[in-house]
């Protein structure tokens, strides 16, 4: 099993070169499209959601097979074909070039895999059972979409919002990270336990802008 090192990469504007066109291919590409990838298929045939996004102009489609040179100019390579010699195949040129690789057949193949995952606004929750189960990472994916509620979205704008406030207000960082740090554990907690998030981060805010000078707690 391999040992995977955990990262969010900023792919936007990034070419990312999609081989083959079926339901996988998709899958990756509309993640791709979602973090502001430069997507483009290579495949002689693609799902009707594909060819949808070639017809709007959000993708390149080259309709035709994989070819030597292909994976050599990219960021990224997803080999989702569903013939596993040219997976390999695309993944070996993308290897020989340092471009890193996912392959969807046969993961061991590649450099990386994709986790699972879920969004609270800035809050992006990220899960994989490293190639093991990937029906595991889903579950545990459901079980954590229960409990991080579409409040922490709220939470994770607010806390930003505060941060920024406080860094133009308190010059000492060590009372700055206490005042985050109670902050999250003893208010955040008591407010997503009683539901009132959404009037609480609304009142702090205020205060702050109404009173910026007050004590803070
Ligand atoms: C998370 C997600 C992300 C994404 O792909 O975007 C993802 N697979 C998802 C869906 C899914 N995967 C499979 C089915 C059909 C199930 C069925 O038919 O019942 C479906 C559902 C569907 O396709 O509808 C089967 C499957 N998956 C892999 C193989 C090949 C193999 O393991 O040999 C096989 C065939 C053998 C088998 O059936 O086991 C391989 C991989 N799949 C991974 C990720 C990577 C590591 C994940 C990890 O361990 O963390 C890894 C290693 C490589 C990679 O692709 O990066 C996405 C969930 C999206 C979501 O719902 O959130
Ligand atoms: N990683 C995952 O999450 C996951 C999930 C399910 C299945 N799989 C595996 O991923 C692969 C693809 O699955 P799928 O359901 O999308 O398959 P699919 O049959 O729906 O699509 C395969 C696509 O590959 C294209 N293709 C075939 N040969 C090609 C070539 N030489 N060059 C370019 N394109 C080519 C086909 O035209 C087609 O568009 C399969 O091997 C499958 O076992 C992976």
């Amino acid at each position: 099993m391999k040992r995977y090192y955990a990262m969010m990469a900023d792919i936007a504007g990034k070419r990312c070169i999609v081989v083959g066109g079926g339901k996988v291919a998709e899958r990756k590409t509309a993640a791709l499209l979602d973090a502001r990838g430069s997507v483009c298929v290579i495949s002689p045939t693609v799902t009707s959601q594909l060819r949808f996004w070639h017809e709007q102009g959000v993708l390149e489609w080259r309709q035709r097979l994989y070819r030597a040179g292909d994976a050599s100019k990219a960021s990224l390579v997803f080999a989702a074909s569903d013939d596993p010699d040219v997976n390999r195949q695309v993944a070996q040129e993308a290897e020989q070039h340092g471009i890193w690789a996912n392959v969807a057949n046969e993961p061991g193949e590649g450099s990386f895999v994709v986790p699972t995952g879920f969004r609270r606004g800035p809050l992006h929750i990220a899960v994989t059972a490293s190639g093991a189960s990937p029906h595991l990472a889903v579950e545990v994916r459901r079980k954590l979409e229960v409990t991080i509620s579409e409040e922490y979205e709220v939470l994770a704008l607010f806390l930003e919002r505060m941060r920024n406030m406080l860094k133009s207000r308190v010059n000492d960082e060590q009372a700055r990270k206490e005042f985050m740090r109670r902050l999250v554990v003893e208010q955040v907690s008591e407010w997503l336990a009683e539901g009132t998030v959404a009037e609480r981060t609304e009142e702090w805010i205020k205060r702050m802008e109404e009173h910026p000078c007050a004590p803070l707690w």
